[in-house]
């Protein structure tokens, strides 16, 4: 059983998945990882983001058993991944990888921007996660001063509507929602309410 979540930056579609996958008792792949890694080696080396050739090269060499790295969760991570991933070489290269965890047996929970379109588009279960802008950037503020990154909320809200619009505009597997996929708008549910939504789809929609 694959469930496919997808949606922009800081929509909660992680903690969705997460939270998932725990109570499913499946394995859960943050996809978003993976582009923040590659973009963590490139930086390391101090390679320039916009050279596909070495975005290509960082992706193919990329350890994946290092995505529980703090840094990747860093505010200079997530813009640095949002431009490596727009490269058709990186995301070929990680797409293996991807499609593999989610072909495990018992399946998997997979998130990020092109799971229901292109990297599972036969999964059981997908779900379009979204939310205003306004309160992604509040959510994303919060998380960012906890993690002692404080940082203001015009600056965070400009962020996240950058990142919607490179994700959303590239030409290689953009942002968008499946066409079977199920909507789930959050800006008015808080994260367990957001879960109990997503249990009841996942509950009408799948023998679980
Ligand atoms: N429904 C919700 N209400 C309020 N806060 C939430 C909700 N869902 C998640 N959060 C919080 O919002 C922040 C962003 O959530 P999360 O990391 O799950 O988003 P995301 O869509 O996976 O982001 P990204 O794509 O940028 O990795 C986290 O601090 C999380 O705890
Ligand atoms: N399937 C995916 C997942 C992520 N990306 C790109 O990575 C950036 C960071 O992702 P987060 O989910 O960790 O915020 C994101 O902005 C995308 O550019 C992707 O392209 N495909």
């Amino acid at each position: 059983m694959v469930i496919a979540i997808d949606g922009p930056a800081a929509s909660g579609k992680g903690t969705l998945a997460r939270r998932l996958a725990r109570h499913l008792g499946r394995p859960h792949l943050d996809t978003g990882l993976l582009y923040r890694a590659v973009a963590r080696d490139m930086l390391d080396r101090e390679e320039p983001l916009s050279d596909a050739a070495l975005a290509a090269r960082a992706a193919a060499a990329l350890d994946t058993a290092r995505l529980d790295d703090p840094r990747l969760r860093s505010r200079e991570m997530g813009e640095a991944a949002s431009i490596v991933s727009t490269f058709a070489a990186v995301r070929e290269t990680l797409l293996g990888f991807q499609r593999r965890f989610a072909r495990q047996e018992g399946g998997a929970v997979l998130d990020g921007r092109d799971i229901g379109t292109v990297v599972c588009p036969d999964a059981d279960l997908k779900l379009y996660v979204t939310a205003s802008p306004e309160e992604r950037a509040r959510r994303r503020q919060r998380e960012l001063a906890q993690t002692g990154e404080p940082s203001d909320f015009e600056t965070v809200l400009a962020d996240i509507r950058r990142r919607d619009a490179r994700d959303q505009g590239r030409p290689n597997a953009p942002l968008r929602m499946a066409e079977d996929a199920v909507l789930l708008d959050t800006t008015a549910l808080d994260a367990d309410a957001a879960f109990a939504e997503a249990l009841r789809i996942v509950r009408t929609r799948l023998d679980v």
